[in-house]
């Protein structure tokens, strides 16, 4: 779940791109990248860790032109830690593309084959955003003929990449001397927005495309809609947009996660407002504990913060419980769940979170998580609990168990280290040291998300269901990708 944008600007992009991805932080905070393209020379920047620190002045000047693309990388495929891993990716023909990229392909070791034998190119990572990138190329480069290069060109190339590559990915490219295009896989996993803005004095349109629409807001552009699954769009120097759908059968099956954790809650995605989502998620959570619980289980309602406000809030209104906050949280720390290996993630949660004695002593409290992925965070929290003074504790999730490897962007691949992968969930408690645990329903999740829109009919599911989306996720698979990715 990295973030992205692209933009093609009347003014220079470097700034523009830079704030974007600042609002795109928490998608990602491994290593983070701007690229921008001054007439057909590309320049760029990337380097590891958030976007505060990679970026100094000097960098910034060095980055000309109205087009650009940004990344922050939270890495699913590769090396956390290698910068040549980090985004954007660059290849030199045909005319030059460089290339950002949210999701995980699930073909890579078809593509590795594929791209030496075949298409003769050479990947020096591990990457599959470098696989990416040299399948677009190589595409592309078979599209055209003649001088110029047309949008149905480009639109052709977009349809062979939806042949060749599988998974997820919600993509931008920077095409040297031509435009920049954007595009989403045929289920629409991962999300992608599409904006427009016409500055004062302007006599025509800039563009953004983003993984969130917040950043679209934050800069002042009109949301025009999101990126169809499985879409296409071109938009030249000259602020022209073009779009086609370049896949056979799209669907939308956007991630569940996304709504659960991932995105910020002001953003809205493919219709649906992540915030609101999240409050649903805490009512129907509220139906669960009331089945799972007796009066006087429950003294106070609590979240972890962040990511669960929202879902605890309703928790607490819908039982008529008071809702406290007795974790403190240092804003200093990020995201703990993001960062790369369990050793740091463990040592995080202590310095993130601060249990207020006040808060706990002799009361009986409900913790809300928005998930429990691993069972870092409320391992160390029913600790917390305990130590400063909590009688009971029920712990629930707005999120069903984790059982199951995401592979399409969220860097969980190991089902040795989902918390409730071969457990039940008394098994669970007992591990997170609980006395009572409570999970949302997949169903509840679902219709907690969907509730109120027409359009979607599916959810990308599979770590708490299975059930994958895509073609080549089999049990071979889960167990190549346990042996091989990060953790
Ligand atoms: O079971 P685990 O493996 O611990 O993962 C789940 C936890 O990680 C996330 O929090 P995080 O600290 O990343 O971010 P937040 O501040 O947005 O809640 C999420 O909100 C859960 O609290
Ligand atoms: N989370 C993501 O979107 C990661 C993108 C890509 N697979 C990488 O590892 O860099
Ligand atoms: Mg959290």
């Amino acid at each position: 779940m990295c973030g992205i944008v692209g933009i093609v600007s009347t003014e220079p992009a470097n700034q523009q791109v830079y704030d974007s991805l600042l609002l795109l932080q928490h998608r990602g905070q491994d290593s983070t990248g701007i690229a921008t393209a001054d007439g057909s020379m590309f320049h760029m920047h990337k380097a590891r860790g958030q976007v505060r620190e990679a970026f100094r002045t000097r960098d910034m000047r060095a980055l000309l032109g109205n087009m650009g693309v940004g990344h922050v990388r939270y890495a699913t495929k590769g090396d956390a830690a290698n910068e040549q891993e980090s985004q954007p990716f660059y290849v030199n023909a045909p005319y030059g593309i460089i290339l950002v990229h949210n999701g995980n392909l699930t073909n890579t070791r078809e593509l590795t084959e594929d791209l030496f034998r075949i298409d003769r190119r050479h990947m020096n990572s591990t990457s599959d955003t470098e696989m990416l990138v040299n399948v677009l190329a190589t595409e592309l480069e078979g599209q055209i003929s003649g001088r110029e290069l047309t949008p149905d060109q480009v639109f052709a190339a977009v349809s062979q990449v939806h042949e060749r590559v599988e998974g997820s990915y919600a993509t931008i490219a920077m095409i040297a001397g031509q435009g920049l295009l954007a595009f989403r896989d045929p289920w629409g996993i991962r999300p992608l927005v599409l904006g427009r803005r016409t500055a004062a004095g302007n006599d025509r349109d800039e563009w953004i495309v983003a993984s969130e629409s917040l950043v679209l807001e934050a800069g002042e552009y009109e949301v025009v809609r999101d990126v169809a699954p499985g879409e296409a769009v071109f938009i030249t120097l000259d602020g022209q947009l073009f779009s086609q759908q370049c896949a056979r059968s799209p669907r939308l099956v956007p991630c569940s996660f996304e709504y659960v954790y991932l995105a910020r809650p002001d953003s809205i995605m493919n219709g649906i407002s992540v915030y609101e989502a999240r409050l649903r998620l805490g009512d129907r959570l509220a139906d669960t504990v009331t089945r799972y619980t007796e009066a006087g289980d429950i003294d106070v309602v609590m979240p972890i913060p962040d990511s669960s406000r929202p879902a605890a809030m309703n928790v607490a209104q819908k039982l008529g419980i008071e809702y406290r906050e007795g974790f403190y949280k240092n804003r200093y720390v990020g995201r703990t769940f993001i960062m790369p290996g369990q050793a740091q993630r463990k040592r995080s949660v202590r310095q993130k979170l601060n249990a207020m004695s006040s808060e706990f002593r002799g009361k009986n409290v409900l913790i809300i998580d928005d998930s429990i992925v691993r069972g870092t965070t409320s391992k160390e929290i029913v600790d917390m609990a305990r130590h400063a003074g909590a009688n009971k504790v029920t712990f629930a999730s707005a999120a069903p168990p984790v059982r199951f490897p995401h592979v399409y962007g969220i860097n969980m691949p190991s089902r040795k280290e989902l918390v409730a992968s071969g457990r039940s969930i008394p098994e669970v408690a007992q591990l997170l040291g609980a006395d009572n645990l409570i999970y949302q329903s997949v169903e509840d999740m679902k219709s907690a998300i969907l509730e109120g829109q027409s359009e979607i009919t599916d959810l990308e599911m599979s770590c708490f269901t299975g059930e994958y989306v895509t073609g080549t996720v089999s049990e071979e698979y889960l167990a190549w990708v346990e042996a091989t990715q990060l953790s």
